[in-house]
């Protein structure tokens, strides 16, 4: 933490270099040595491909080509793409132009795992990490660098006022952890806030022991009123009293480990299914 220069001078871009586009997030990283640790935060074993999202002008993707992966990037700024084709000619037909949110990966992949890497464009972070979810059997590792609040957030625990929704449905499938703190002093343009760069590594039994979706669904219930104890909060699931006095449900959502939220998925299931909630 705080080795990277949090002072001084911002480079300015060079002639040739992309424009910046505030809609699409772009703010390219200008200390190498930041885009180096970033890349060096995978394990690059267990699988062959890493996507990186958002490569931007590449300074990232500069040091994923030095590991043994086949890299791929998907950009969605043509400006980007032209720009990438030019530069890192090697990655040939693996610059995919995609909105990585829209993108169908199994054209690319099929349904071999990969890592996903990135700095990523702090507008759609938490959309992008609500996607490796959904994709969690085939992303075995993921890290990059998100606003710092919201890295932060990702790993928080039990009984901290930012644990939310994010962290439960995070730390269900994967192990996640904070790595360290970037200024905005290396990003041209420089962002308003710190970034934080995290890494996920996915559990080796990342099956849940319960339904999936009410899972999911009960843990945005709960959090939708985070000052409510689960009693109150949970009344659209219809539970019967015998339930409902369980000493669980006199908690609120911050005081449950992503455990303990299987453990009540595992109490409301029969009655939610049977109502077909
Ligand atoms: C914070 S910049 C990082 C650029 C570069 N990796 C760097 O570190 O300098 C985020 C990048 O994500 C791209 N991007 C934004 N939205 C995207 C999307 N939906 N799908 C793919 N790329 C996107 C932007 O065009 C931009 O290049």
């Amino acid at each position: 933490m705080g080795k990277y220069k949090k002072k001084g001078k911002t480079p300015q871009a060079q002639d040739g270099d992309v424009r910046a586009k505030k809609h699409l997030g772009q703010h390219f990283l200008t200390d190498e040595s930041v885009a180096q640790d970033i890349a060096e935060t995978l394990s690059y074993k267990g699988y062959n491909k890493v996507l990186e999202i958002g490569p931007g002008m590449g300074v990232l993707t500069k040091y994923l080509l030095k590991q043994d992966a086949e890299v791929h990037v998907i950009e969605i700024d043509t400006e980007s793409v032209t720009y990438l084709q030019e530069h890192y000619p090697q990655l040939e037909d693996r610059i995919h132009q995609y909105d990585f949110l829209k993108y169908d990966l199994g054209t690319v992949f099929r349904d071999e795992a990969f890592a996903v890497i990135g700095n990523f464009p702090y507008n759609i972070s938490t959309q992008i990490v609500f996607k490796v979810l959904e994709l969690k059997h085939q992303i075995p590792e993921f890290s990059g660098m998100f606003q710092k609040e919201v890295a932060k957030r990702i790993c928080e625990k039990e009984g901290n006022k930012t644990y939310g929704i994010l962290s439960v449905l995070v730390q269900a499938f994967y192990e996640a952890e904070y790595l360290f703190t970037v200024p905005p002093s290396v990003f041209n343009p420089p962002p308003k806030v710190d970034s934080g760069v995290l890494r996920l590594t996915r559990k080796e039994d990342f099956s849940l022991p319960c339904d999936e979706k009410l899972f999911f669904r009960v843990v945005k219930t709960a959090f939708q009123q985070r000052r409510k104890t689960l009693r109150n909060s949970l009344k659209s699931f219809d539970l019967p009293d015998n339930l409902r006095e369980d000493i669980i449900f006199g908690k609120r959502p911050e005081q449950l480990g992503f455990r303990e939220f299987i453990d009540l998925t595992l109490k409301i299931q029969p009655y939610a299914i049977s109502n077909q909630q």
